[in-house]
């Protein structure tokens, strides 16, 4: 295994001391470059995740043509409920579809925890070709749903703004919904930890939807599972935790003993920081609807972004994942001015 050339992203989560800001994107690979967009014409989604050729030409996609500080590996959240029985559809310009969700105890009938050297051991053969062909550019990230987020798509059944069907399937059937964030938990354990023995440096679990909860039942259908995730991954790699709309939970989270907590654009710096506490780094939190701006106004914003957060443990990033709709040259200012003022 070749040494890290650049290796900024995982100094900082360690907390040690970098000589400039690293900066990613979340969802950087995929949807706003013209090279991926060129692919997805000729193969399905889980064709691209599937393919290890494929996945690993779309996760170093960013990194050469965007100049990003690290690469995050060409998959979805969804393959774990997938691997664990359920079917998982992605319908072009609608999002994901599962056509037959959990509504109940029977329903988990249909499920199991993995193995997932098995189910997903196409995702470790892209994470050891792409490990490889970076050749120490930059780390990997590899990474996970969140149970809860993981949980609103399996009781769903499909993208919704407040996943009400979701919340209702926890608040009324408590023990059924516990029982299916356990098994999303051990399987996302076991997804994780081999992710890393397949080449990632670090990982990533995403809580898109955490924000949905209230303090009280955020710590109750997510923040506990997430717990144990942190816990059984710490002493393999440095793990960021990225809930959205979650900045109530920042204090929490960085008890968790997670390196990395990500934040939105919904809370100013200064106020993550005094949350969060002085040891734990902070990603985040350019809104990627900013992108969209003129790119003076992106390169007065990112200043501005980065001397609230400061330039020690910090890592550069957008509240949520890229539009597809940004031009490539927004995003290469995004990164420009990161790596010009850090
Ligand atoms: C909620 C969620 C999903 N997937 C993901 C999340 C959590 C982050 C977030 O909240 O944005 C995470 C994800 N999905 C994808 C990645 C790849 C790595 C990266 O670039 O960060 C990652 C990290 C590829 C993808 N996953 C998907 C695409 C688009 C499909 C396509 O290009 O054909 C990509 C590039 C499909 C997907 N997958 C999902 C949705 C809602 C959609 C449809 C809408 C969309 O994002 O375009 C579920």
């Amino acid at each position: 295994m070749s040494v890290l050339k650049n290796d900024l992203l995982l100094k900082a989560l360690r907390g040690e001391q970098t000589s400039r800001t690293p900066v990613w994107m979340m969802r950087q690979a995929g949807r706003y470059l013209p090279d991926y967009i060129k692919l997805r014409e000729k193969y399905s989604f889980f064709e691209r995740c599937q393919n290890p050729e494929l996945a690993t030409e779309i996760t170093v996609m960013p990194v050469d043509q965007v100049g990003v500080d690290a690469a995050i590996i060409f998959s979805d959240i969804l393959v774990v409920p997938q691997a664990m029985g359920m079917e998982v559809q992605l319908v072009e310009k609608v999002g994901p579809l599962l056509p037959s969700p959990i509504k109940g105890a029977a329903d988990l009938q249909r499920l199991s925890v993995p193995d997932v050297n098995d189910s997903l051991h196409y995702v470790f053969d892209a994470l050891s070709l792409t490990k490889k062909t970076l050749d120490g550019k930059v780390p990997l990230i590899g990474f996970a749903g969140a149970p809860w987020t993981l949980l609103c798509y399996m009781v769903q059944g499909k993208g919704s703004k407040t996943f009400d069907e979701a919340k209702a399937f926890c608040f009324q059937q408590p023990a059924v919904a516990h029982q299916l964030l356990q098994m999303i938990t051990d399987t996302t354990i076991a997804y994780l930890k081999a992710q890393v023995k397949a080449g990632a440096d670090c990982v990533q679990i995403f809580d898109s939807w955490g924000g949905l909860l209230s303090p009280q039942d955020f710590e109750t259908f997510s923040l506990q599972y997430i717990r144990q995730i942190v816990a059984a991954l710490k002493t393999v790699c440095p793990t960021i935790v990225f809930a959205k709309g979650a900045w109530f939970a920042l204090e929490d989270m960085a008890a968790t003993g997670a390196h990395g907590l990500g934040v939105d654009w919904c809370i100013p710096p200064h106020l993550a920081r005094q949350f969060a506490g002085e040891n734990v780094t902070l990603q985040g939190n350019f809104d990627p609807a900013r992108l969209l701006s003129p790119i003076p106004e992106i390169e007065k914003a990112v200043k501005t972004m980065m001397k609230g957060f400061g330039n020690q443990r910090y890592i550069a990033n957008l509240g949520h994942g890229i539009l597809p709709n940004v031009p490539v040259d927004h995003a290469r200012a995004f990164v420009d001015t990161v790596k010009a003022n850090g």
